[in-house]
């Protein structure tokens, strides 16, 4: 479970990224956030990672205190937490299995990684989180060689490759096309039905935080300003949460 009890982040110029923030997230759940550029998402995120210290309040990750949390601690509970950026964050000029297996890199001694000198197991489970995300073909193709939304998926199987408990994701499908954004928002759903990790996405598009997100938080200058299902989330709490009429830039599809 994630839990973040009263938590605000003030950053070092005095802006409040969260503010008095309460949550819980069950172990299991897919939580989509979702808030104006500037309302906290990537910070909420970035907390829950260790990225950006807590300036008060208590923030726990599967009952290790992340607020307040040693080097060495933050290592072990930053192990069980797979990322996933916006802009992919891999590294293009090798392969994809490379960039795959370096998601285990806190198991694996740095000369082995510089090397690609991988053991059998290492790469077995490099395999089976590719297949998870149905990209098993391209493992030894370069990263730079494939599309974004083929480089997004890499990035889930090398969180996968991880092992982790929770997933948080900032904006995953913000550079992928409407198709190409649906299929990973559909792998990111399988994976937390199939393996149960917690997961936690921050989205932009109402229509796609509504058919995905169990869960939706709205967030608002730091603050959750609606907890909902998907379903309850309708236009006029989408208004409330952005603060405006909402216009077509707000949904993935024209349709939706
Ligand atoms: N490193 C930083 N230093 C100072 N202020 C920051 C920093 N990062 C974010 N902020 C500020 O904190 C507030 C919340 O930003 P945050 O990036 O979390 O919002 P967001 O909802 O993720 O928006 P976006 O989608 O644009 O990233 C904003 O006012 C932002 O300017």
């Amino acid at each position: 479970m994630i839990e973040l009890k009263d938590v605000t982040v003030r950053y070092p110029n005095g802006v409040i990224g969260l503010d008095g923030v309460d949550l819980q997230i069950p172990d299991g759940q897919f939580v989509v956030v979702v808030g104006l550029s500037g309302a906290g998402k990537s910070t909420l995120i970035r907390t829950i990672n260790g990225l950006v210290p807590v300036t008060s309040g208590t923030l726990t990750v599967d009952d290790m205190e992340v607020s307040g949390a040693s080097k060495r601690e933050l290592r072990a509970i930053r192990s069980k937490i797979g990322m996933i950026f916006q802009s992919f964050n891999l590294v293009k000029r090798t392969s994809v299995m490379n960039n795959v297996i370096m998601g285990q890199l806190h198991d694996i001694p740095w000369w082995r990684s510089l090397l690609g000198l991988w053991s059998k197991e290492e790469k077995e489970r490099g395999f089976q989180s590719l297949e998870r995300v149905g990209i098993v073909e391209k493992a030894w193709t370069r990263a730079s060689e494939l599309s974004g939304g083929q480089q997004q998926r890499v990035a889930i199987a090398r969180a996968l490759a991880q092992d982790p408990t929770v997933m948080l994701a900032d904006e995953p499908v913000a550079s992928l096309d409407p198709p190409t954004a649906q299929m990973v928002m559909k792998d990111l759903q399988r994976i937390n039905r199939d393996l149960g990790i917690t997961t936690v996405v921050n989205l932009h598009f109402l229509d796609l935080a509504r058919a995905f997100g169990d869960r939706v938080i709205g967030m608002r200058d730091g603050k959750v300003v609606f907890d909902g299902t998907g379903a309850e989330a309708d236009d006029a709490v989408f208004e409330r949460i952005y603060g405006r009429s909402l216009t077509a830039d707000d949904t993935l599809t024209e349709s939706a």
